[in-house]
């Protein structure tokens, strides 16, 4: 394969590098050619390609979900004659994948986007800081395998902003956090710089994701609340792409399956949004220590010493139990389709022996 792909700018814009040439070289059959999922509908998906927008008809991948292309994926694909007759080959490998389990209690994952390098994290300082739901989203992001930062949006609307980032700053280990004010600017550059690749904004409804993309897209391509309450209907025009180029680099995720992200249950990734205090779990003298009152505690002497607070373990705590039991529904799941993977194969088994012997 020549190095023209890699200067397609198209491409480019939509988040195509070096790494991902790599894998489409590594999985591209004769012919294929690569294409960045900008929408992806049953059946359906809208692409970018080094020649512009298509669409290509995708075979229904049944229950395999990295069969099925969504928004973000990048794909291969043989381009036909008419725009029409391009045939869908397969999903490159995914970089990294940001899901929860579904809702209704079932432990099968749900996709809210993949091939995500950054995912902000937006809490609003309009309102009180609520710290649980924060540590449940970073932790939901630090699980996707992309690199968490943290928004403080609506800076303008909070009487100190720095004090905000440092209490925030304790939840968050290792993760940039920064005020940021969509309706000043301030601290839209700084976050500019501190995220890379293909961006998702997650958190709650109404934290103001939409007006700080805009500001980072530079214009308003995305519906802010108010736009919303005036048209009633949010976006689904044709035309819309849940992909969009950023200027200055990076590229813009943005999908209702992400808008709609509850954070009701943790997704793991418990650790590294506790590291600190699995860190600081190490130290203790015994290696199955419950933090209550046991000697040689090094967490309980973090939090007399006021390094910690009690609050910080409560919530380390249960998360904790929570992604345990999560983890033990969907062993319990695997197991359960193991099994009946087991029991279709012993039928067969005995089809074909009867056969044999008839
Ligand atoms: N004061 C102030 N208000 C803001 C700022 N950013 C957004 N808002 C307001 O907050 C409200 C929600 O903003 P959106 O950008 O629509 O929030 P969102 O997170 O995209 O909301 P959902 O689409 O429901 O997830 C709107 O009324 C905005 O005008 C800001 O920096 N300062
Ligand atoms: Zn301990």
């Amino acid at each position: 394969m020549s190095s023209h792909l890699m200067d397609s700018p198209l491409l480019h814009d939509h988040g195509w590098n070096a790494e991902w040439q790599e894998t489409f070289i590594e999985h591209a059959t004769p012919g294929a050619v690569p294409a960045r999922v900008l929408r992806a509908e049953r059946g359906l998906c809208d692409v970018v390609t080094a020649d512009g927008q298509a669409r290509i008809a995708v075979p229904p991948g049944g229950h395999d979900s990295a069969a099925s292309p969504v928004t973000g994926d990048w794909i291969t694909f043989l381009p036909g004659r008419a725009c029409d007759d391009a045939r869908f080959l397969t999903v490159l490998p995914r970089s990294t994948v940001l899901s929860r389990a579904s809702a209704g209690g079932s432990s099968r994952e749900q996709i809210l986007a993949v091939n995500v390098d950054t995912v902000v994290v937006a809490v609003s300082l309009a309102g009180t800081l609520r710290h649980t739901r924060t540590e449940r989203l970073l932790s939901l992001a630090w699980a996707s395998g992309a690199t968490p930062v943290m928004a403080l949006t609506k800076a303008d609307e909070h009487s100190a902003p720095e004090s905000a980032v440092v209490e925030v700053g304790d939840l968050a280990p290792g993760v940039d956090v920064i005020a940021t004010s969509s309706r000043t600017g301030a601290g839209v550059e700084e976050l500019r710089a501190a995220i890379h690749g293909t961006v998702a904004l997650i958190g709650p409804s109404g934290a103001g994701k939409s007006s700080l993309g805009n500001r980072l897209l530079g214009s308003e391509l995305l519906a802010t609340g108010e736009v919303r309450a005036v048209d009633g209907k949010g976006r689904h025009t044709t035309a819309w792409r849940e992909l969009l180029p950023v200027p200055g680099g990076g590229v813009l995720l943005d999908t209702p399956g992400l808008r709609s992200v509850g954070v009701t249950r943790s997704e793991v990734a418990v650790g590294e949004t506790f590291s600190d205090l699995e860190e600081l779990a190490e130290q203790c003298r015994f290696s199955d220590c419950a933090h209550d009152r046991e000697p040689g505690c090094a967490v309980r002497s973090a939090i007399s010493a006021g390094w910690i607070t009690e609050r910080r373990l409560d919530s380390y705590r249960k998360l904790r139990r929570e992604a345990d039991r999560l983890a033990a529904r969907t062993d319990a799941r695997l197991r359960a389709e193991r099994l009946a993977q087991f029991k279709s194969m012993a039928h067969q088994q005995r089809a074909a022996s009867k056969e044999r012997q008839a």
